[in-house]
């Protein structure tokens, strides 16, 4: 028989705590103290369906893997459940009305055009979660105008009639030097999430990296994937090794191609356009009893997992788990570089996650120009494999990271935004712009393939001087003004 509402709304503190998911009935009470996101946002739904809020957050089978089945309560009558009359708010409002007005997918012409789109039409907590940097935003800043600092030496009368700007990635061929770079909690921007980027990464043949915190699971985006399309996993390592060592060993029986262990969020930083989305409820346990507030958004909510105590003693003990490559991805010096290549790993990502960690990190490229003639100096430079993220939104920007020695470059928001504007569609046409791009910034440069970049092509002269100023983009802007409304800002 099942439940109705009715019984379910009994449950509705912290003594004895229900909530609905997807139709279902789960007794929290016992796990409340528990939740990584703290008791607050549980106990706001304590009685009644929250699922829209679980959707974003948390991979389908979370309930399964980790709520003791004893506390599945059973099916529900939903007819039986009271709907929550939710009133649209103004802002609500007036973000439906830029969605009717929004431009058409074919008026996007750069990665900059969906940042545009996307932060008018999606939800104001998603668009915190993705478009945060840490503390001032001035390193996420800095990893796209660190790609202004580099110009160009053009080659000419070069014959570029046919231009291939296909390469290899651990070994996997791809159309163009980028790939999908782990960004969490796709349906946050999407209802579909990760899959979506799965998907346009088939259809364009790049390489998708798998968060850990994804909204999906590891199993439906590995799903999603066709024929023999290549994916990497992203690992945040869990304090228990043992729940570290299930999800990489089970990643490399599903066949992924690479295991990039993320090593520059030992915590993860302060982004306080995504605290002050009011993930207020969501403070976490990190926070638990400290004096700062819970509002800690998202990403520390779902983060207190995270082993701080991760070091280089834990290389040898990654490489006695798994056949897989193991790539590095946050490293921000050269002598960390060369620390990588002695521990035996098979590459480095040089990135600062974003901007989303310590914020005055140099951006990838400039720590890129720091490294390779240093290797080289050494005979190392193909010892191995070096990507870089951070701030890529042009073709430019990929031939320079190419120019400078990487073997590719990591790509994240651009596609989230064109996912959260667009869906597939949009990814599928950013894809295809970079694409665009690169074959006419090939041509102009005197290449005809990816093995003819080399440094002589670039001059980055200008590259460490760093320029902090007074943060004048509009991101920049509603950090410091975030009473002012968009409204009165027009004015
Ligand atoms: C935009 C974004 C980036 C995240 C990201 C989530 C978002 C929304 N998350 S985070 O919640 O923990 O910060 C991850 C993550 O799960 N793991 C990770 O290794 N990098 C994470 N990154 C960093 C990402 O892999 C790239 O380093 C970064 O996005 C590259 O910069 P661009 O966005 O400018 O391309």
């Amino acid at each position: 028989m099942p439940l109705t509402g009715e019984e379910i709304a009994k449950h509705n503190s912290r003594e004895s705590c229900w909530v609905i998911v997807h139709g279902k009935a789960y007794d929290v009470t016992e796990f409340l103290p528990e939740h990584p996101g703290g008791p607050k946002i549980i106990l706001k739904y304590a009685g009644k369906d929250a699922t829209e809020e679980y959707e974003p957050i948390h991979p389908p089978d979370t309930l399964d893997k980790y709520l003791d089945k004893s506390k599945h309560l059973g099916v529900v009558d939903m007819k039986t459940v009271e709907k929550e009359e939710k009133e649209e708010s103004p802002e609500e409002i007036e973000r439906q009305q830029r969605i009717e007005r929004m431009p058409i997918l074919e008026q996007c012409y750069n990665l900059m055009d969906f940042e545009a789109v996307a932060r008018g039409v999606m939800k104001k907590t998603a668009w915190a979660y993705y478009s945060s940097g840490a503390d001032d935003e001035i390193t996420m800043r800095e990893n796209h105008t660190a790609f202004h600092k580099i110009w160009f030496r053009p080659r000419i009368l070069v014959d570029v009639e046919k231009v291939d700007f296909t390469t290899t990635m651990l070994g996997t061929k791809v159309d163009i030097p980028f790939y999908v770079t782990a960004t969490a909690l796709g349906k946050l921007g999407n209802p579909e999430g990760e899959v979506v980027l799965t998907r346009a990464a088939k259809k364009h043949n790049v390489v998708q990296m798998i968060p850990t915190l994804a909204s999906c699971s590891f199993d439906e985006i590995m799903d999603a994937a066709e024929g023999d399309q290549v994916q990497w996993m992203q690992l945040y390592v869990n304090k228990d090794r043992e729940i570290t060592k299930k999800i990489v060993q089970h990643a490399e029986k599903r066949g992924c191609k690479g295991l990039f262990i993320t090593v520059d969020a030992p915590q993860l930083g302060r982004r306080e356009k995504d605290m002050r989305s009011k993930f207020t409820d969501t403070g976490s346990n990190v926070q638990a009893g400290s004096t700062t507030d819970n509002s800690q958004g998202a990403a520390r909510a779902i983060s207190t997992f995270i082993d701080p105590g991760l070091s280089w003693k834990d290389i040898p003990w990654f490489q006695s788990i798994t056949k897989m490559p193991i790539i590095l991805k946050g490293v921000q010096r050269v002598e960390d570089v060369i620390r990588a290549i002695e521990s035996g790993v098979q590459g480095v990502v040089l990135s600062n996650h974003g901007g989303r960690q310590l914020d005055f990190a140099r951006s990838g490229i400039e720590v890129l120009a720091e490294v390779m003639p240093v290797l080289r100096e050494r005979g190392w430079e193909n010892r191995i494999e070096i990507f870089v993220d951070g701030g890529v939104r042009r073709a430019t920007d990929i031939i320079k990271a190419l120019c400078l020695g990487a073997k590719g470059v990591g790509i994240g928001r651009p596609f989230l935004y064109a996912m959260s504007a667009y869906g597939q569609p949009g990814v599928d046409r950013a894809m295809q712009l970079l694409k665009d791009e690169m074959e006419m910034n090939m041509r102009l440069i005197g290449c005809s393939n990816v093995d003819q970049l080399n440094p002589t092509l670039v001059d980055t002269r200008g590259l460490n001087m760093h320029t902090t100023s007074v943060p004048s983009d509009t991101l920049g802007m509603s950090v410091y003004d975030p009473l002012v409304s968009p409204k009165e800002k027009a004015k």
